[in-house]
């Protein structure tokens, strides 16, 4: 489902002269459907330039990475959007909102953009903002003003609505507390036996060890350093 060969990735400082700083190289990567593999690495190896990457925000220097069927190395901006809407789902670990939107409409939306009928749609933002335990007087108000945590749970509400057949996730249990992580960890569980390919950021070790096939270490990425 996610499949990624002789990656590299260059940053271009234009404050600087234009200076390259070449970040990763030769980056490989194949995650099947129902699979979850963690990527590792110590802070600023590339876990999450790779990430990046795959959602199409950083552009590759080189390689492929193809989700179904896209190479969003080489995809236009319009089949990235699609690719987003309908295949490639993102958790990021902060939530960004329409100001005034309603929490149960930031929930629902993925699910209207792809079809979903709007009873279907509401009774499945229901069901997940309730699991992740968002109090019901909160579901009409706009989450720009809730906690950290709040704000963080509706995010992942809104990531794992609609069942996108690849997800990525950025420390999706980060800062919550027990009852809340193993509901996460559950609704991972879910999307993998559903068939979802999944990659992930995941800081917590018994997390990565309950939801997790795989470890790759993206320090392996590193471009060989001129002496
Ligand atoms: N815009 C940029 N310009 C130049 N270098 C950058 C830029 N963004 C990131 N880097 C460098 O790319 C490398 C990879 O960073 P990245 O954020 O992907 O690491 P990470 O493994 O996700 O780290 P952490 O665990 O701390 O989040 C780091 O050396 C970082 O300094």
């Amino acid at each position: 489902m996610i499949e990624i060969a002789d990656l590299s990735k260059t940053f271009t400082l234009h404050n600087q002269g234009a200076a390259a700083i070449p970040v990763m190289q030769g980056a490989a990567l194949s995650v099947a459907p129902g699979d979850c593999v963690a990527l590792t690495g110590a802070s600023g190896a590339g876990k999450s330039t790779l990430m990046r990457m795959i959602y199409g925000n950083y552009l590759a220097a080189g390689g492929a990475i193809r989700v179904g069927g896209v190479d969003v190395a080489t995809a236009e901006p319009r089949d990235i959007l699609a690719l987003r809407r309908e295949t490639l789902g993102y958790v990021s670990q902060f939530l960004r909102v329409v100001p005034r939107v309603p929490t149960l409409e930031v929930v629902m939306e993925p699910l209207l953009a792809t079809g979903t009928g709007s009873e279907e749609a509401r009774h499945r933002a229901e069901e997940l903002l309730g699991r992740l335990n968002i109090p019901e007087t909160l579901w009409t108000l706009s989450p720009t003003t809730f906690s950290g945590g709040e704000q963080q749970r509706v995010n992942i509400a809104r990531g794992f609505a609609y069942p996108y057949p690849a997800l990525l996730l950025d420390e999706p249990t980060a800062s919550l507390d027990a009852a809340n992580r193993d509901t996460v960890l559950t609704l991972i569980e879910e999307a993998k036996a559903r068939g979802a390919a999944i990659v992930g950021i995941f800081h917590d070790a018994d997390a990565r060890a309950r939801v997790c096939d795989r470890e790759v270490d993206v320090s392996a990425f590193a471009p060989e350093r001129v002496a």
